[in-house]
């Protein structure tokens, strides 16, 4: 079966277009079958704001105490993942909206609880509990919320989740979707970049904010055996005629097809 992960990052979930679903269909008549996970980053800030909750970051990663993380769930889990399901269904496609945190779909454990509270890193996928809902024909839309061993639910970066999903899937492909083309530099679209490339275009700050959790996902996606990762666009058509559009990221030079 070959599965694609595709995360749907917050930046884009209210842009969302035609050739976006478009691309989504032939993919699947193509035989790929999509596990979505979603983010929902500014959608957590202005709740946050909405409620004059102070915001705080660290290494791209939101601070997240108790009551932030009150938040946070009640905005992936009631208003993106309801979001994005919506759009989707209203599209055509069969979704079943999924809690990171239920049935231990995602188990993480904290990065560091005292430097970033209740955000976590996910230590293990109940694959079976995925591919059950893709064999059944639905497409699981997967809120990145985890489950720690002591009961508490950890706010885990949707591209970190998406990596470690298609890792436990064993995904031919993972792919983040975002607000533009690919990975610009020099305001060009770059088609494929090696770890190298990636490793110097980060440290000259060509790859800054958002695209730099993306990167190292892909990075970690890919060097674990995911066949290919990509940066692409949810607002263009990202496949089509068997070819992909984005940015495609390599885990080590010479390893691009
Ligand atoms: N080299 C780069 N190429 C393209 N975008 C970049 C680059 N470096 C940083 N970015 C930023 O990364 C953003 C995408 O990350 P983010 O806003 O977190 O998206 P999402 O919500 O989809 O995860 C882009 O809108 C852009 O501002
Ligand atoms: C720990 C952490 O930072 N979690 C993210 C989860 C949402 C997310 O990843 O949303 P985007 O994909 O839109 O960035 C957050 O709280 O914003």
């Amino acid at each position: 079966m070959k599965t694609v992960v595709m995360k749907c990052g917050g930046s884009v979930l209210d842009e969302l277009d035609d050739p976006f679903f478009i691309s989504l269909k032939e993919l699947m008549n193509d035989g790929y079958f999509p596990v979505i996970v979603h983010g929902g980053g500014p959608a957590i800030n202005s709740m946050l704001e909405f409620y004059n909750m102070t915001q705080n970051f660290k290494n791209g990663l939101r601070v997240t105490c108790e009551k932030t993380m009150e938040i946070v769930e009640m905005v992936l889990s009631g208003q993106t993942n309801r979001q994005l399901c919506g759009i989707l269904t209203k599209q055509g496609f069969n979704v079943l909206g999924m809690n990171g945190s239920d049935s231990l779909c995602l188990q993480a454990d904290y990065i560091d609880k005292h430097e970033l509270g209740f955000v976590g890193k996910v230590t293990n996928v109940n694959t079976d509990l995925i591919m059950m809902v893709v064999e059944s024909g639905y497409i699981p839309v997967i809120t990145p919320i985890g489950i720690a061993e002591d009961g508490s639910k950890l706010n885990i970066n949707g591209d970190y989740a998406a990596a470690s999903i298609a890792k436990a899937l064993h995904a031919e492909r993972c792919a983040f979707v975002t607000n533009v083309d690919g990975i610009m530099i020099d305001g060009k679209l770059v088609s494929e970049l090696t770890a190298l490339e990636i490793e110097n275009y980060l440290s000259d700050g060509s790859i800054y904010g958002g695209m730099v959790p993306k990167v190292n996902s892909a990075l970690a996606a890919t060097a674990a055996g995911v066949e290919k990762a990509m940066i692409i666009s949810g607002k263009k058509p990202f496949y089509k005629n068997n070819c992909w559009h984005g940015t495609v990221v390599a885990a080590k030079e010479g390893m691009l097809k």
